[in-house]
């Protein structure tokens, strides 16, 4: 083994006053050590037992931290950082038609999408986000952001009917998502999957294509559908039936479909996704700010259907923070179902980290700190005010800390935040380039 591939694998010990492995309900570990080698977790052990097991090993001692898996952010639009604020306070239809595709139309481009992703990829490591689900244009655009800055992430081929700046057509929206895939089939933290935008933005015929492709490529399928009773009501009303009806016509309900929202849905679909075996992407804070309606978390998670969380884009959310975003996931169930032990917080943290990991199809390498598991871990400094004193390091977690309480995080066992400075990316360069973007945006051509 020469000196470069044993200075990679040699063993790195990360020790902290709790570690919460999401194998188990309720479960964490008290003054233990996780040891990374290369890319995967080695060992789970009592800090006591470290000099004897490891005498040679360095040790990041993080007192007063808890460490756990990275958080899975199941559904963004990371390039739309860029966007963020741009329009506000509107409901999802006008918002998209009047606001968001006209800006799209004229601004999104390779240096947009590489930019904006960069951006959000920047904001994700520092909140302790290690793998995202991407659905934006230009996706080999983010996958060389994704590449360059170390994060996981599975990125969306998107398809939509009408002419993009990505794509004339949706043949040509496979055709040239397909070549990204082969572009980058070799990356360790990018995977892929087919992002058909919605129902109602692609025909049946395009989702009959992405089936077939999905199942020979065994590719995972995202796309918004549900999102509010209107895009249902008017889906019903040319077609004549509901959207996931279609879906489930054209054989696209399998564990292999990530289906997006899913505020507007009833008893007899929700046992087809549990038999299935689809997973949910539930984007509360997205549903609230564009008041589409509140996904039935408790009903499909006792139906047994798989449950991740995600952001949605930060132009309607506006953040991509996932600690504040499960959180919001499991205040807004207790609200809804009127009982507050609906979504607990082991629920809630499972959610947006295993949930996310089987929705992504990543669950063999990621959500959780198992042994041979890839090393994406973040640690979380609960030694502050706001999370004093600590009884219980999930419900701090859950229901008291913050986005800058992340102090370190790992992906494929490369530390991306160290003591919460990004070790990969720019953080002046981003901001200057927000500002860039800002500035040819709000001076754009009425
Ligand atoms: C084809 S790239 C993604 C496309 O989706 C738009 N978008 C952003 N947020 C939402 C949402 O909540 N529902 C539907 N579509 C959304 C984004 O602006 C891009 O045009
Ligand atoms: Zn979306």
């Amino acid at each position: 083994m020469n000196q470069n591939t044993q200075s990679t694998n040699a063993a790195q010990i990360i020790a902290a006053d709790w570690v919460i492995p999401m194998t188990k309900t309720d479960h964490w570990l008290n003054n233990h050590a996780v040891v990374i080698s290369g890319h995967q977790i080695i060992d789970i052990l009592p800090q006591d037992q470290l000099i004897e097991k490891y005498p040679d090993a360095p040790v990041t001692r993080l007192d007063g931290q808890a460490l756990m898996p990275g958080l899975v952010n199941s559904h963004c639009h990371a390039a739309m950082n860029l966007l963020r604020g741009l329009s506000d306070d509107l409901p999802l239809k006008e918002w998209l038609e009047n606001a968001i595709w006209p800006v799209e139309a004229q601004f999104v481009d390779d240096e947009f999408v590489y930019q904006g992703t960069q951006h959000a990829i920047a904001e994700m490591i520092r909140s302790g986000t290690t793998c995202f689900q991407d659905m934006y244009f230009m996706p080999n655009q983010a996958a060389k952001a994704v590449q360059e800055s170390g994060i996981r992430a599975s990125i969306g081929l998107v398809v939509v009917e009408f002419e993009t700046s990505w794509s004339a057509n949706a043949q040509e929206a496979i055709d040239k998502g397909l070549d990204v895939f082969d572009q980058f089939k070799h990356s360790t933290t990018c995977s892929f999957n087919f992002a058909p935008h919605a129902p109602y933005t692609v025909a049946k015929e395009t989702l009959e294509k992405i089936g077939m492709l999905s199942n020979e490529l065994n590719m995972t399928v995202q796309i918004h559908v549900h999102e509010t009773a209107g895009e249902v009501e008017s889906f019903v009303e040319e077609n004549g039936i509901r959207p996931l009806a279609r879906l489930k016509e054209i054989g696209l309900l399998s564990p292999l479909l990530n289906a997006v929202h899913m505020t507007q849905l009833n008893e007899g679909e929700i046992e087809w996704l549990a038999e299935a075996g689809c997973h949910v992407i539930h984007c509360p804070q997205s549903n609230m700010k564009l008041a589409s309606g509140i996904c039935p978390t408790m009903q499909l998670l006792d139906a047994n259907v798989n449950l991740a969380i995600g952001t949605d884009g930060a132009a309607s959310n506006n953040d991509l923070d996932m600690i504040d975003e499960l959180r919001s996931a499991s205040l807004l169930a207790k609200l809804d179902y009127l009982n507050p032990t609906a979504l607990t917080a082991y629920q809630s943290l499972h959610a947006a980290t295993m949930g996310g990991a089987k929705a992504l199809g990543l669950q063999d390498q990621i959500g959780s700190i198992e042994l041979s598991k890839a090393a994406d871990i973040i640690a979380i400094d609960l030694n502050q005010i706001e999370t004093q004193p600590v009884y219980n390091p999930i419900s701090q977690i859950v229901y008291a800390a913050a986005r800058n309480q992340v102090s370190n995080v790992w992906v494929n066992g490369k530390r991306l935040l160290k003591d919460k400075a990004l070790t990969t990316m720019n953080e002046a360069l981003v901001i200057q380039n927000a500002k860039h973007w800002q500035t040819k945006i709000i001076n754009r051509e009425a």
